[in-house]
């Protein structure tokens, strides 16, 4: 029994779910983490669902800013106040109960949640804990993290704040001391947050000490005024993410207690003797927190958008293929399954990939709440490469989704201008992604040094791959017996020759040149190097989960998904591969065949697939994607909320144009 179908609804939608070769619960069953968790997340959808007052009173596509902030604070303080499904001991449930209440928006607390907290988890001393957390998790405060100023956002170590201890009262001075050195850019700031983890250039005894975080109290609890010697904003309006007031903010020599700086890792003693941390990179710990979480909730707007594309391309119908028969779903165009196709086998290979990280990370943090710091150059790696290559991946992906739909696409009612809005955001915010692919390069070149020095068998798991003896020829000879084994075989090949190539453009520049430039001039090298390194690790992620984790029922489905992938990846960059002639034409031929296989074999299954996401029609939030297919009426309904519509004659044209044509008929 298919959930979706349901009577009523467009025709050629439910034809599509009929058709389906697949059992869809079983596929979201295993697409969401397991029965239970498609259970609880039912569960949630029905609490949100009969809940108005967690509910937006009209699409927020029509809400002015000031509109905007106040409904997304109001659902944000009842969010909270339902403490069943408010529960920080279950934070999958949490996570998608905030979703499904706020769907694309940055909330007042979501810093405080996502930042804030874990940061001083992390980093705080127990007392440090005791103190701010007890606050923090009772939103007794709200905080936020404040760590990009206007001058510098990658560059932490040139962060321009400074923090000066003075050992005689045991106070940090905070202080900008010019212009650049203001913070900008943090959510929740500007109006909203009463305190921030600082992250400031510190000073002790005289000597600098790197960048370090430190709490601050920012406005009063009471007023809500803002504290003396700090200077509050906003930063105005942003291409997406309005209902988040991202501020600026100025220290005029405030003072702040010793006890201010969070100080698990890093410690300023009384007199001032500065303690090192024992891994110099733990104070970044909060960035890869959040990377680590990010992948799996970008890779869902990218489900949400492929889901948006597919319904409407199967209720539409434009043109014919057959002349004289009646006009064909747009779905049917092989030009449109390449839009949107790849999407979803993309959606899926990066949720999987994000789950595997996120599972990665929970490993790691126990190892470092031990004192253990051996995972952290990996974990960093991973999520940064993750992070930049997902990211920039999905907001590619969301515009070919828009496209697919025509004019539609581009209204609001779409959903797609608030998905892109967002997903243009995570390309820069945690880090820009050239700037993260470039942190994995480091961790790439670390490798090749071990493998050139004789240590190839003290390799991290991820690049054992680096050293695997060189194959002269794919084996590929039909795709149809091209198995996944080989698939991978041959993307690591190419990327192992990447890694090898920015690796020895590297080793030669250094002969002429100082090492930093050396570094500059093979960095696209290295870009590219960690792209194919990350795309590996995604692809042969997404054919393990299918073939050793997936149950049988939903296996061939998958196993097209992801051959789907892996042929348009191989496709896509056709040169890397016939290099030096290690695939050959008719290789590159069999390829494609391949993947417009895929795209018809998907055909049919399309529509349970994006069923199959599980995507809650409030999460969805468009009139493009509905699961009805309804989406004519639908349409003109939504339009009706636009305040123009409200009067039948504008105040601008009684003031400007109707005076203008008056006075040119006059004239005639
Ligand atoms: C409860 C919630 C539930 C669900 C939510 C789910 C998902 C969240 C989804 C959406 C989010 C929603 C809302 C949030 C919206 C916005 C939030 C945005 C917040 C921010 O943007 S905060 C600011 C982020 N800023 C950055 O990321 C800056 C980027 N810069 C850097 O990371 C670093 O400066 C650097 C890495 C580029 C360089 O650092 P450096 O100057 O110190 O460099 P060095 O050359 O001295 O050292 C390099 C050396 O260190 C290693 N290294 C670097 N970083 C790390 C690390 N983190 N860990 C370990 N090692 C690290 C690096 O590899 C080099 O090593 P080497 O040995 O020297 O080669
Ligand atoms: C929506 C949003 C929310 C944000 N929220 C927060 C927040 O809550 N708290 C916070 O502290 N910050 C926040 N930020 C700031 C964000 O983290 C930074 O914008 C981001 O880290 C990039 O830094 P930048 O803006 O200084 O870019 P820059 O570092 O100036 O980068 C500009 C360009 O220069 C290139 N570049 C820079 N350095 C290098 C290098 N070493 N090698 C090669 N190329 C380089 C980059 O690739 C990029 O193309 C937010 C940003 C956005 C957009």
């Amino acid at each position: 029994m298919n959930p979706y179908i349901q009577t009523n609804d467009n025709p050629d939608i439910t034809k599509e779910r009929k058709n389906a070769s697949f059992d869809v619960e079983k596929f979201s069953e295993f697409y969401v983490g397991g029965k239970r968790v498609l259970a609880v997340r039912r569960e949630v959808e029905k609490y949100v669902e009969d809940r108005k007052e967690l509910r937006d009173p009209i699409p927020s596509a029509f809400m002015s800013r000031e509109e905007l902030i106040d409904n997304s604070m109001r659902k944000m303080v009842e969010m909270v106040s339902h403490e069943d499904m408010f529960d920080i001991t279950n934070i999958e449930k949490l996570s998608y109960y905030a979703s499904l209440v706020h769907v694309r928006e940055v909330h007042a607390l979501s810093l405080h949640y996502l930042m804030f907290v874990p940061v001083i988890q992390s980093q705080g001393t127990s007392e440090q804990i005791e103190k701010w957390m007890t606050l923090g998790l009772a939103r007794a405060i709200s905080g936020t993290y404040a760590q990009t100023e206007l001058g510098h956002g990658t560059n932490l170590s040139k962060l321009e704040t400074t923090a000066t201890y003075d050992s005689k009262t045991q106070e940090f001075i905070l202080n900008t001391p010019k212009i650049s050195a203001a913070k900008w850019w943090p959510g929740s700031l500007g109006k909203f947050s009463n305190h921030a983890v600082v992250v400031a250039i510190l000073y002790t005894n005289g000597e600098c000490k790197g960048p370090h975080p430190f709490v601050v109290q920012i406005r009063d609890t009471e007023t809500h005024k803002v504290l003396p010697n700090i200077k509050l904003g906003d930063i105005g309006p942003k291409m997406g993410i309005n209902a988040s007031d991202n501020g600026y903010m100025i220290f005029n020599n405030l003072r702040i207690p010793r006890e201010n700086m969070l100080m698990k890792h890093s410690k300023v003693l009384p007199d001032g003797k500065y303690i090192k941390p024992p891994h110099s990179k733990l104070a970044y710990g909060g960035m890869v927190f959040v990377r680590s979480m990010m992948v799996r909730d970008i890779a869902n707007h990218l489900a949400i958008a492929a889901t948006i594309a597919t319904r409407y391309s199967s209720v539409r119908r434009q043109g014919e293929i057959t002349p004289g028969k009646p006009e064909v779903q747009i779905l049917d165009y092989q030009t449109q399954q390449l839009r949107i196709f790849p999407s979803i086998a993309r959606a899926i290979a990066f949720r999987f990939a994000g789950q595997e990280l996120r599972n990665i990370f929970k490993k790691v943090s126990k190892q470092l709440t031990q004192g253990n710091a051996e995972l952290l150059p990996e974990i960093h790696a991973l999520s940064s490469g993750l992070k930049a290559v997902v990211t920039f991946e999905v907001q590619q992906g969301i515009e070919q989704c828009r496209l697919s739909c025509g004019g539609h696409g581009y209204s609001m009612a779409s959903a797609f201008p608030e998905l892109l809005g967002f997903s243009c955001a995570s390309c820069t915010y945690e880090g820009d992604n050239i700037v993260l692919l470039l942190q994995v390069a480091k961790f790439l070149i670390k490798s090749v040094e071990k493998i050139r020095s004789g240590q190839g068998s003290d390799l991290a798991e991820i690049c054992e791959y680096l050293n695997r003896k060189e194959a002269r020829n794919s084996t590929l000879n039909d795709f149809k017996t091209y198995t996944n084994y080989d698939i991978v075989s041959d993307i690591e090949f190419v990327a192992r020759r990447q890694v090898f190539r920015a690796f020895n453009k590297f080793e030669e520049a250094k002969k002429t040149m100082s090492k930093e430039h050396a570094w500059n001039s093979s960095a696209i090298e290295f870009c590219k190097a960690s792209r194919w390194h990350v795309k590996l690790y995604i692809v042969r992620n997404f054919f393990k989960k299918v073939d050793q984790d997936a149950p049988q029922e939903i296996r061939p489905v998958l196993k097209n998904l992801a051959r789907l992938y892996a042929f348009d990846l191989i496709a896509s960059a056709a040169g890397n591969f016939m290099e030096n002639g290690y695939m050959h034409f008719e290789q590159i031929q069999q390829i494609k065949n391949g993947f417009y296989e895929c795209l018809s074999i998907l055909r049919p299954d399309a529509v349970s697939v994006v069923d199959g996401f599980a995507i809650n029609e409030i999460e969805l939030r468009s009139v493009l994607g509905r699961r009805d297919g309804n989406v004519y009426p639908a349409l003109l309904e939504w339009a009706q909320n636009s305040s123009l519509n409200k009067k039948e004659v504008l105040a601008p044209f009684e003031k400007h144009i109707g005076p203008m044509m008056k006075k040119a008929r006059s004239m005639l």
